[in-house]
């Protein structure tokens, strides 16, 4: 358990950051275990005899389609539905059998983050961030340390005053997870956090919560019906189908290994040939290519972004520095993590010599990998 100071417990708090004290993750400990868990509405089993472990500091992700029971499942985690049979253990700790009272107190320990952020429009950024800490009992001047060096955590110091209206949807997300861990959470829920978002903006989200992570090594347990979050953070992976376990494992080996069906299909959509193949699989380029320049031409791109670049806004950054107005035909992620890496092919129209060599120093300069396909009549 984290060693900080809460109001609740009659010490002093301050406004440390939440988990600081004992940042460093312990993976032996389980923080989350389901044993046999089961929970049916009528005829539907939502959740179907559902058993695994979270261990203290790791990133599970939970996939599944529409009416899998991913939402049941965390409602199970957290104590908002109770199962019909079956134990949720929290550090050890059975919550089925809580009362309401208990749990309360259980729910304080567990941040939770939503597709729609659910912040209170009439309160700013600072006030949402202290409300958890309003409840908690922290005397005023303890939040106000503690909402600091929040916002500052997820990158919004300059946002304190602002209402969540004058916010971006990233901007919002951020506010969202500073307030999801202001209660020193010992879990940390995500139910389809960045389904609501842009692909950079829910990058940046899933960056952030990756820097958490490590940080704080607080556990995640993020819901999402997409691959793409699955492979961009999570350790592991839960496949759920129809309530059950489909497949469970390591996220690099479950996306090199299928086992099931439903894995394969829930990677399926968008997902391209690995980085390399790209050009040489037919179909991929939407145009035929001319390996001549000539006047009035698209110049086709292939830009492959390793590591930390294929989390930044390098197309828009390349428009601003050359001029450019590159279109995206094609993109796709490859990798997990670390080895993360995205291919765009994209094109620049009306691409003379002189643009097409900005984009390429332009590119090389950032440090992304650029190469020229083709050339292209304009396709529209
Ligand atoms: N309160 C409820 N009453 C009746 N049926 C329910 C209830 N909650 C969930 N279900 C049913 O349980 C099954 C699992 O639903 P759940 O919402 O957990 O799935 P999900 O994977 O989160 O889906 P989605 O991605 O669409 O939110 C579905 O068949 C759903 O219709």
């Amino acid at each position: 358990m984290t060693a900080h100071p809460r109001a609740e417990d009659g010490q002093a708090a301050d406004g440390a950051l939440p988990g600081a004290a004992d940042a460093a993750p312990r993976p032996s400990e389980t923080m989350l275990r389901l044993v046999h868990v089961a929970k049916r509405f009528g005829a539907v089993a939502a959740i179907d005899d559902v058993s695994l472990e979270v261990r203290r500091g790791e990133i599970l992700g939970v996939i599944g389609r529409s009416g899998a029971g991913k939402s049941t499942l965390i409602r199970c985690l957290n104590g908002l539905e109770k199962p019909d049979s079956g134990r949720v253990e929290i550090q050890g700790r059975d919550i089925v059998p809580l009362g309401e009272g208990e749990l309360r107190r259980v729910r304080g320990r567990i941040g939770m983050i939503f597709q729609h952020f659910n912040l209170l429009s009439a309160k700013t950024v600072a006030d949402n961030v202290a409300l958890p800490l309003k409840i908690a009992g922290w005397p005023r001047h303890q939040r106000r340390e503690r909402v600091a060096a929040l916002l500052q955590l997820v990158g919004l110091e300059a946002k304190a005053s602002a209402y969540p209206a004058q916010l971006s949807g990233g901007q919002k997300q951020r506010v969202g997870i500073a307030r999801a861990l202001a209660a020193d959470p010992a879990l940390l829920l995500s139910d389809e956090a960045t389904s609501a978002l842009d692909p950079e903006t829910t990058a940046s989200i899933l960056a952030l919560l990756r820097d958490i992570n490590r940080k704080l090594g607080l556990t995640i347990v993020l819901i999402t019906h997409e691959m793409s979050v699955i492979r961009a953070i999570a350790d592991r992976v839960v496949v759920l189908d129809h309530g059950r376990i489909a497949e469970e494992g390591d996220t690099a080996a479950l996306f090199a290994r299928p086992r099931t069906e439903i894995t394969r299909r829930l990677l399926a959509p968008g997902e391209m040939p690995a980085t390399g193949e790209a050009a040489e699989s037919p179909g991929i380029l939407p145009m035929g290519l001319a390996a001549a320049w000539a006047p009035g031409l698209d110049a086709v791109f292939r830009l492959t972004l390793a590591g930390g670049l294929a989390e930044r806004p390098v197309l828009t950054d390349l428009a601003a520095a050359t001029g450019a107005a590159p279109i995206i035909l094609r993109a796709q992620a490859s990798g997990v993590r670390e080895a993360a890496a995205t291919t765009i092919l994209f094109a620049a129209r009306d691409a003379t010599p002189e643009l097409i060599d900005r984009i390429e120093r332009h590119l090389a300069a950032a440090g992304a990998t650029v190469e020229i396909l083709g050339y292209a009549q304009r396709s529209a």
